[in-house]
Formats: C-alpha cells, structure tokens, sequence
C-alpha cells in the first residue's frame, strides 16, 4: 500500500485514535460476546500502539441503531471485557461517544493504557430521532471525534466499504496522520493476491440476510465469477423474482425488480437452492419439513436442503478460487446449521482452491461448526470483502493518508 501505516507515526505519549471493527456477534441481551474473531484480529495493531507508549482509544460500531430502544443491548461493554481477558490488561470503558465524560476519560489515560468508547452508532439516534450523524458521516462528528487525539489508526477492514463518521469522518480531519493497521494492511494484500487475478473457475456464494444491501453486489459480480451461488436469505427474494411460492421465508420485496435484472443478464451463472428445510415459525423447536420449490404459506425457509446442498458440491468440485460470504441457513439455531456445515466441510476438502470465508456471521459459523481450519483465509470484512471483489474502491481506505 501507498498509505500511511502504523509504523510511520509517532506513539510515544500520543493520543492514538483508533477505528476497529468489533461488531461481533453478540447475545440478544447484549451481556455475551458470541464470537471474538474481530477482536482477536485486531490485537496485533492494538499491542503495537501500547507497546510503543501510544495511548489507545478505540472506537467501533456494534450492530445497527434505529431508535433509542436499540441502544442497551448494543453497548460494547462487554466487548471491553473480553477485549481486556485477550491482551490481559484492565480495558477502560466510557459508556458515551461524545461530551465531558468522554472528554474527561481521555485525558485521564496514561501511556500504554487502552479505553474502548461507546458503540458510534448511538450518534445515530438522538432524543429519540433516527439522525444518522455516525452512519450519514455528519461533518462536524468526525471533526469533533479528530479533536480528541493527535493520530488516528483505521484497522477496521470489515468496515471499510462504510463511508461513516468514525472512518471516513476522522480520517479526513487528520489529514496526514491517518494510517491504516495492520489487520487491514493483511486484509488487502490477502484479498488483492487471491482476486485481482483469479485462478479460475472462480466460485462466489452468497448468503446471509442483509439482502438489501448486498443484492446490487451481484450485478457486478456477474462480470468477475464463472459461479454465483445464492443461498441462505439471499435466496428467497431470487425465488419471488422467479415465481416461486415463498411462504413467510425472508424476501425483499421492494428488490424483486433487482433480482430479476441479475437472473436475465446471469444466464446459467446463478445457481439457487433446488430444496429448503421449511419451518413453521423462527425457532429451533419449530415443526419443521423439506420442501422443493415452492413454501407454502405459514412455512419459512430456514435453511437449505439436501438436494441443494449437492448441487452446490458439484458446482464447488472443480472450482479453483472460492469466496464466501453469508451462511446458507440461520446456523445459530442448530436445526438450521446443516447447509452451512455441509457447504464449509466441502470447502475445506477443495485443497487446490483457494477458500476464503468473510463476514462477522459467516466466520463465526465456520468457527462454531469446526471447519474453519481447512480453509484457506478467514476474513474479518463480509460486506467489505464483496465490494472489494467487485473492484470498487473502499471509502474507508481511500480516507486514509497517503505516505
Ligand atoms: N434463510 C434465512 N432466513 C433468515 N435469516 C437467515 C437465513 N439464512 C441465514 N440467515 C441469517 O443471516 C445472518 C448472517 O448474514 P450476514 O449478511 O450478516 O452475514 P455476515 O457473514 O455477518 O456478513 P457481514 O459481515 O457483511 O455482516 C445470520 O444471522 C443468519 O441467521
Ligand atoms: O459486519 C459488517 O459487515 C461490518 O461491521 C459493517 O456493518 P454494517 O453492515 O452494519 O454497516
Ligand atoms: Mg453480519
């Protein structure tokens, strides 16, 4: 990279902004870190910083807030606590983004010492009002977070493809101080080496259930992979687009149009799930029955079927690189974490390819199902990896300063 990185800034005694990304899976209450993955990739740059006498203040978003209620169960409390047993040092934790308390928690902290801020993305809403300032990047949030630190580090690669306050924000108003981590100086070197030039065929599955966000991706995928499979809640909105019945299964449908654009430019690309393991309510205990086709109504589209899951070897067996973001089912509850499995133990066979994994789900799903070891590069950006594969600059390294 031409940027600036880590090692070319003075830490000693600086106030060392730093944007990670720790939006890690999380228990619904909040109080239980699912999957520290993130966390664990970001330590590198964080050790570094302290050991070289850096005051480390970190900031990240965690989930996504839309109204004041959304708030407690996304505090990064207990990612602080999780982050201080890795790098087994006290974590200090400021429970807002903004004003004296924060102010305050800064100027207190010594040498060496690190203090995690409060999710950014309770910026989002103020007095109850859905006001985006951390995710509309509002000018004067990234100049007021550059305000409070001499240097800024972005090691948040799996939130790079954000044009948000907290990244891109800061980054601008530390012009020629801005550098990028380490973790996100790997990212791109691993990624780059795998897909600017493919070995082929290349092999992009797609799944997951930020469909809104991450359907347009396809389109230019389209033009890059000799393959797209779509599964998991990418896939229902694909079968509306078709015809076919979808029951209660999660569909877009304001993307409808945009998914049958993809399906009559795609050809034979795109390759959907043939069978779905139905359910009759979002629940591990649900009753639940494999359908091909058609989901009928009161049914839900859980995960996929055995029939796809062939189907999705066969189109695998031959393939020489393959990208991997979202599961094929809701893998958390374990009757829906069969696709998923399947789909991750058959990469991990594929010993000529080159199998990367991306996403904050999808890796914590090839963790938790065992197979993560057999794959080639597990990466810490989903939707970030996608728009890199589509060849698009990512606004969150492009802020970065320039050596
Ligand atoms: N059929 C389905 N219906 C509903 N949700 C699904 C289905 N299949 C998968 N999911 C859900 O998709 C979520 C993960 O999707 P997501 O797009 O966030 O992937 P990711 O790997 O975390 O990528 P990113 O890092 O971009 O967020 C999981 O919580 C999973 O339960
Ligand atoms: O998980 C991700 O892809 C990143 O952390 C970005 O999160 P977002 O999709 O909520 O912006
Ligand atoms: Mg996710």
């Amino acid at each position: 990279m031409a940027k600036l990185t880590v090692e070319d800034l003075p830490l000693s005694g600086k106030k060392v902004l730093m944007r990670v990304d720790f939006n890690v899976p999380i228990s619904d209450d909040g109080t239980k870190v699912e999957d520290d993955n993130r966390i664990v990739a970001a330590l590198p740059t964080i050790k570094y910083v302290i050991e070289h006498g850096g005051k480390a203040i970190l900031f990240s978003h965690l989930g996504r807030i839309k109204k004041e209620e959304d708030k407690p169960a996304k505090s990064l409390k207990a990612v602080a606590e999780r982050l201080s047993e890795l790098l087994d040092k006290p974590v200090k934790f400021v429970p807002v983004t903004e004003g004296k308390e924060l102010e305050d928690a800064i100027n207190e902290l010594k040498d060496g010492e690190v203090l995690l801020v409060q999710n950014t993305r309770y910026e989002d809403v103020k007095d109850g009002e859905y006001v985006k300032r951390e995710s509309g990047n509002d000018p004067e949030l990234g100049k007021y977070w550059a305000s409070l630190g001499d240097v800024y580090v972005n090691d948040a690669f799996g939130t790079a493809h954000r044009k948000h306050a907290s990244n891109v924000g800061i980054a601008t108003n530390m012009p020629g101080k801005a550098a990028a981590g380490f973790l996100m100086e790997k990212e791109i070197k691993f990624l780059g080496d795998a897909v600017d030039n493919p070995q082929r065929p290349f092999v992009a599955i797609l799944g997951g259930a930020k469909v809104s966000d991450k359907i347009g991706v396809i389109d230019n995928l389209l033009d890059k992979a000799d393959k797209i499979i779509i599964g998991g809640g990418m896939a229902y909105t694909f079968y509306a687009a078709k015809g076919i019945k979808t029951g209660d299964s999660l569909v877009e449908k304001d993307k409808i149009d945009v998914a049958k654009k993809i399906l009559d430019k795609a050809g034979d690309k795109i390759v959907l799930p043939i069978d779905n393991v139905v359910a009759d309510k979002f629940d591990n205990d649900a009753n639940t029955k494999v359908v091909e086709g058609d989901v009928d109504d009161g049914w839900m589209a859980l995960d996929i079927g055995p029939k796809s899951v062939e189907e999705f070897k066969n189109v695998l067996k031959d393939a020489k690189t393959v990208v991997w973001n979202g599961p094929m089912g809701v893998f958390e509850k374990p009757n829906f974490a069969k696709g998923t499995l399947e789909v991750g133990k058959f990469l991990g066979t594929l010993n000529d390819a080159t199998t990367i994994v991306g996403g904050g789900d999808s890796t914590a799903a090839v963790k938790q199902l065992g197979v993560a070891d057999q794959l080639t590069h597990i990466s810490t950006g989903g939707g970030a990896s996608l728009t890199y594969l589509e060849g698009k600059a990512l606004p969150g390294i492009a802020a970065i300063s320039e050596k």
